[in-house]
């Protein structure tokens, strides 16, 4: 299989990337892959093998994927993956599968479409951004062994000694919807990852990516918005509002926020821009 290269990251999910590369070496002569041990490993190697490559695919989950993804942004380049994350929230949205025959099958079609990814302030995000609540959980959740159930725990943990983050639009129009919130978040698709839902309508081709502000609530409220979240029925209501934005800047009282699950540091004020059609992506 030629001008195909697989960048493996051997520390998604549960760091077990032996059986797929061994599946890829029975079916495939001399795969060109590279397990990578870091972001700038990754970058180099999609440097070094731009020119010979014409599909790069992503073996990971969504922190992955961005890497991948961010140097093949408006360039002729083609991202595939299989799946290896925890959450795999882009990669259940774009219909990846963690079927070899499948993917090498789409593979060898080479069809692809181009979709939309973001900007907050220079950083790319593919998925879905946010902070708040959410920001500070992934910060936490970053220094444990990470895993779903880490996840919920720390998730509970923070929400009850959390501070409400405060947010302040720049243009006229948005300024009815300035004030404190628990998290916002920034989706160019419809999931964070593990079918938990934040944005129901949003579209990876429609040039738009859903803002969701979401206000303090109880832990009451918060198991209702959660069992919204995971049967995609999360609508608008007095803690919940969607705004659909090409662009948007606004200012908040934070630097904690997550890049496609990823932790950042961010400052304010932040800028919001959608890159419609930016990457193309195999089908
Ligand atoms: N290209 C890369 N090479 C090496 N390590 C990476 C790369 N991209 C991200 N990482 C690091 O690998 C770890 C796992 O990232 P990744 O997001 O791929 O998996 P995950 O967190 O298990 O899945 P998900 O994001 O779907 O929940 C993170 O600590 C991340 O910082």
């Amino acid at each position: 299989m030629k001008n195909v290269a697989f960048i493996i990251n051997p520390f998604s999910a549960n760091k077990n990337y032996q059986p797929f590369l061994a599946s890829l070496q029975k079916q495939i002569e001399d795969p060109c892959f590279y397990i990578s041990e870091s972001t700038a490993g990754t970058e180099k190697f999609i440097q070094d093998n731009f020119d010979s490559t014409d599909i790069f695919v992503a073996v990971g989950g969504d922190g992955t994927i961005s890497s991948v993804a961010k140097q093949l942004i408006n360039t002729g380049k083609v991202l595939a993956i299989f799946p290896a994350g925890s959450g795999n929230g882009f990669s259940n949205e774009t219909n990846f599968t963690k079927n070899l025959d499948e993917l090498l099958i789409k593979i060898k079609a080479k069809t692809f479409r181009e979709i939309d990814t973001f900007k907050v302030n220079d950083r790319l995000s593919i998925n879905v951004s946010g902070t708040g609540f959410d920001g500070k959980v992934v910060k936490q959740f970053e220094k444990t062994s990470r895993g779903f159930k880490n996840y919920i725990k720390i998730s509970v943990a923070t929400f009850f000694n959390y501070k409400p983050i405060n947010v302040k639009f720049s243009a006229e129009e948005f300024k009815r919807h300035d004030g404190d919130y628990l998290m916002v978040n920034i989706a160019n698709t419809r999931q964070f990852g593990n079918n938990a839902y934040i944005a129901p309508h949003a579209s990876t081709v429609d040039g738009l990516v859903e803002m969701v502000l979401v206000k303090k609530f109880t832990l009451i409220q918060g198991a209702a918005f959660a069992f919204r979240m995971f049967t995609k029925t999360l609508k608008e209501n007095a803690y919940v509002t969607f705004l659909s934005v090409p662009e948007i800047t606004f200012t908040v009282d934070t630097k904690d926020w997550h890049l496609d699950g990823e932790y950042n540091e961010i400052d304010s004020p932040i800028h919001i821009k959608v890159l419609p059609k930016s990457l193309k992506i195999l089908i």
